[in-house]
């Protein structure tokens, strides 16, 4: 897979473009083009709002809670209602969203589900840190009956990642940067604020191996398994350690940041499941979050576990349900899985083996 930087001068594919290429006569795929389109819209006008800061008032802050028991801030709102206004001519027959406790019924008759985080990281609203928008489209089952979501019938939005048809995430940063894979690669876009139109510039991106970098929240440490725990010890014994290298650390606490730093250079993400209450399966939810970064990691050549199982094979069984995510480079993900795997006291850091060289990756 090529990882050309690309030149809009020589490329000018706006994101319209691209859909349409890539959509042609398919009924559903013109389905899934129109649909990132519109979301494409309400991306600008989020990207708007967070550009004009707190001159219109307070970013953070909470005004009320979600279905998970997070703070809102009027930011995550306000975004929810930009992408559900964005829906409304949409051919989506539901919205599932991190700020809607149910699922919210759209054109009954439409064959594609939306899930997003409208505002991912938006603790960090108030010290001006990038946060992002994160989605997912999946078709919509004929025969669901989605009264019984969390029941014996399958709702639309309960399907496994690997149903997806198409994910993107979003950072609001300097610039306004659009990750999407239809499935077919991961592609770049950024926005164009003058003609409010995003213009492809990574195609068909490929994660760089070999970055030595990880990004967790350490801070958590003593309530990690002892798989995770071996793992960043050993990272962090870096050159001296069973590992033989020295490795950086990175946490912005913006799922979406950390997913584009590690697309542009490689490395590894772990948010894994804790002993602190209401941690036991991590902080990331599976159907707006992590199963759509999952996609378009995997498209760009890396790999997504909750630790062991990759991501886009869980079966969703709630909404709003939580998972363990690491993501990031595939030598570096698989490894994560055999630190899990290993019987106790025989692991990589284990002082019996030493610098041993069989997993040295
Ligand atoms: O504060 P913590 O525990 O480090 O968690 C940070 C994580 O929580 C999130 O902010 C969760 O997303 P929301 O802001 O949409 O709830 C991620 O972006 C980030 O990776
Ligand atoms: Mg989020
Ligand atoms: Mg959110």
């Amino acid at each position: 897979m090529s990882d050309p930087a690309t030149n809009p001068a020589t490329d000018p594919a706006t994101l319209a473009q691209y859909l349409a290429g890539w959509s042609g006569d398919d009924p559903l795929r013109r389905a899934v083009a129109e649909t990132v389109e519109v979301l494409g819209q309400a991306i600008v006008e989020i990207a708007e709002r967070l550009g004009r800061g707190e001159l219109d008032g307070p970013l953070g802050g909470a005004v009320g809670r979600n279905a998970d028991g997070d703070s809102q801030a009027t930011l995550d709102l306000q975004a929810h209602e930009l992408v559900l206004a964005a829906l409304a001519g949409a051919p989506v027959a539901w919205l599932g969203s991190e700020e809607s406790e149910s699922p919210i019924a759209l054109r009954p008759d439409a064959p594609l589900a939306v899930a997003i985080d409208p505002l991912d990281g938006s603790s960090n609203l108030d010290t001006d840190v990038s946060v992002g928008t994160i989605f997912s489209i999946l078709p919509a089952l004929p025969a669901a009956t989605p009264t019984a979501l969390g029941g014996a019938a399958r709702h639309p939005l309960l399907q496994p990642g690997s149903s997806q048809l198409a994910a993107g995430f979003v950072v609001y940063g300097p610039h306004t940067a659009l990750a999407v894979t239809l499935g077919a690669g991961t592609q770049v876009f950024t926005l164009d604020r003058a003609a409010r139109t995003f213009r492809r510039t990574r195609r068909d991106l490929a994660i760089p191996l070999g970055r030595r970098e990880y990004a967790i929240n350490a801070s958590n440490y003593r309530f990690w398994d002892p798989a995770i725990q071996s793992y960043i010890d050993d990272c962090i014994a870096g050159a001296e350690g069973p590992r033989g290298e020295n490795f950086n650390m990175r946490w912005i606490a913006s799922l979406v940041a950390e997913a584009y730093r590690v697309l542009q250079r490689g490395g590894i993400f772990l948010y894994p499941r804790d002993a602190r209450p209401g941690y036991g399966e991590g902080r990331l939810r599976l159907v707006y979050e992590a199963n759509p970064i999952a996609f378009i990691v995997e498209q760009a050549g890396g790999a997504a576990t909750d630790g062991v199982s990759p991501i886009r094979s869980i079966e969703p069984h709630a909404l709003h349900q939580r998972t363990p995510l690491v993501f990031g480079s595939r030598d570096k993900v698989e490894r994560v899985a055999r630190y899990h795997s290993d019987p106790p006291g025989l692991g990589e850091a284990s002082p019996l083996f030493g610098r041993r060289g069989l997993f040295r990756a």
